[in-house]
């Protein structure tokens, strides 16, 4: 009975095996531009100080452009989209329904053709986005539009937000190392048309932050088939609440759609958080007499905003560009809520490929560790490691 369990487990650690991005080709806004096209849209330039606030908070993000989904016309054929006194979730829903899987989409084809076998070996999918809103879901709708077997076993991470993408790789290691052979594949959409609405007191920072985009992980354990090749082994995952901190980040749905809380506090909140985090995280995969110095270390950390980074970077005193592929993520693509992470860590893997031959890039550490925030406080820590050797890539 004992070694039946054990055969049923994956070899050793799972494994990052592919990763892929997609964004919306509708609209691509700079951010020098962006308060302009956004007044001038919502019919909002009449609101004069709202407007000038808001190009003093674009001019602080960090960010130079972002993509987005949404259209001008598709603003004209809803424009209860921007009078956040009309009802109008069912028309977002029933937009989202369709365009948020099928830019998972775009992401999990490039993913799977990266990983190099077919579609129907995946036999776990983890599909995370805070646009769901009714069931059966865009995991189902993933499932068959990439013809992922009838077996396949779906899970779908509604509203965790910008920890979604930490939370299901996080839920992916487990599969992956408690199920021998298992291959996950983890997709995370998020598309703002469910939270777009004009200009008010309360929505400055989210619509300066947001952007839409799309990741996706395939994750497996040993053994691994003959062209599968680890980028990130996936040492340890942690999960760390902060205590009563639930009023600092949320998302509500109302018959408007989607409003987004963002307290000023949340940068400060994690810069005070994140060690204890990071020891959870790193007492888990060393045990308690863990030594760790955070500059050996490489860093995939959520970029859910300038001032978060910038927190983080002072409280660990992090070396300059250390942070490097969270904020390059952050200037081209702003904060995708949970796809942002598998963006950092792409960034990462290509740093990593290019430093072969690029004087201009820092060789990448063995030992690193993600972190994703989001509603709760909630901090996802994983720490990872490149592999070494003829798989290194
Ligand atoms: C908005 C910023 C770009 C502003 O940059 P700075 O803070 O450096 O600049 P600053 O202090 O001069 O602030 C500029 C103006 O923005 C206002 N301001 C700053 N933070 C605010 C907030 N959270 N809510 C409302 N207003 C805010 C200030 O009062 C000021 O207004 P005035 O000019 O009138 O005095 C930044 O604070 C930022 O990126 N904040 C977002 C951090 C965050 O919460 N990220 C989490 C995203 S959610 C996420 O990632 C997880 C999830 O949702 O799941």
């Amino acid at each position: 009975m004992h070694e039946s369990r054990s055969m049923q487990h994956g070899d050793g650690h799972a494994a990052v095996l592919a990763i892929a991005t997609a964004n919306p080709s509708g609209t691509i806004l700079s951010q020098d531009e962006f308060a302009d096209q956004f007044f001038r849209i919502s019919k909002s330039d009449h609101l004069i100080g709202l407007k000038e606030k808001l190009i003093r908070i674009c001019n602080k993000t960090g960010i130079e452009k972002r993509h987005f989904h949404m259209t001008e016309e598709i603003l004209r054929a809803h424009p209860e989209f921007v009078d956040r006194a009309l009802p109008s979730l069912d028309a977002r829903s029933d937009i989202v329904a369709t365009e948020v899987p099928k830019l998972a989409e775009f992401a999990s084809v490039k993913a799977i053709a990266e990983w190099g076998r077919p579609a129907t070996d995946i036999t776990h999918l983890i599909f995370s986005t805070y646009s769901a809103s009714g069931a059966p879901s865009a995991d189902l709708q993933l499932a068959s539009l990439l013809g992922l077997r009838p077996s396949v076993c779906r899970t779908i991470l509604s509203l965790h937000g910008c920890y979604g993408g930490g939370r299901a790789l996080h839920l992916a290691k487990e599969l992956a190392e408690n199920n021998r052979g298992a291959r996950v594949l983890v997709a995370c959409s998020e598309m703002t048309l469910v939270c777009f609405g004009g200009p008010d007191g309360s929505n400055l920072v989210g619509h300066a932050l947001f952007g839409d985009g799309a990741g996706a992980v395939i994750v497996g354990a040993g053994p691994l088939t003959a062209g599968e090749r680890p980028l990130f082994e996936m040492l340890s995952a942690t999960q760390t609440t902060i205590p009563e901190t639930e009023y600092a980040l949320g998302m509500q749905v109302s018959a408007a759609g989607l409003d987004f809380h963002l307290a000023i506090q949340v940068p400060m909140l994690l810069g005070q958080n994140v060690e204890q985090a990071l020891l959870n995280a790193f007492r888990s995969a060393q045990g308690d007499d863990v030594e760790v110095t955070w500059n050996d270390l490489f860093w995939a950390v959520h970029p859910g905003g300038r001032p978060i980074l910038d927190k983080i970077e002072e409280v660990l005193k992090l070396e300059p560009g250390k942070l490097a592929a969270s904020r390059h993520v952050l200037r081209e693509y702003g904060n995708m809520s949970g796809a942002t992470i598998v963006f950092v860590l792409d960034e990462l893997r290509r740093r990593c490929r290019e430093e072969k031959g690029d004087h201009d890039h820092q060789q990448l550490p063995e030992l690193g560790v993600m972190m994703a925030f989001g509603p709760g406080i909630t901090i996802e820590t994983m720490v990872l490691r490149i592999p070494s050797g003829p798989n290194k890539n």
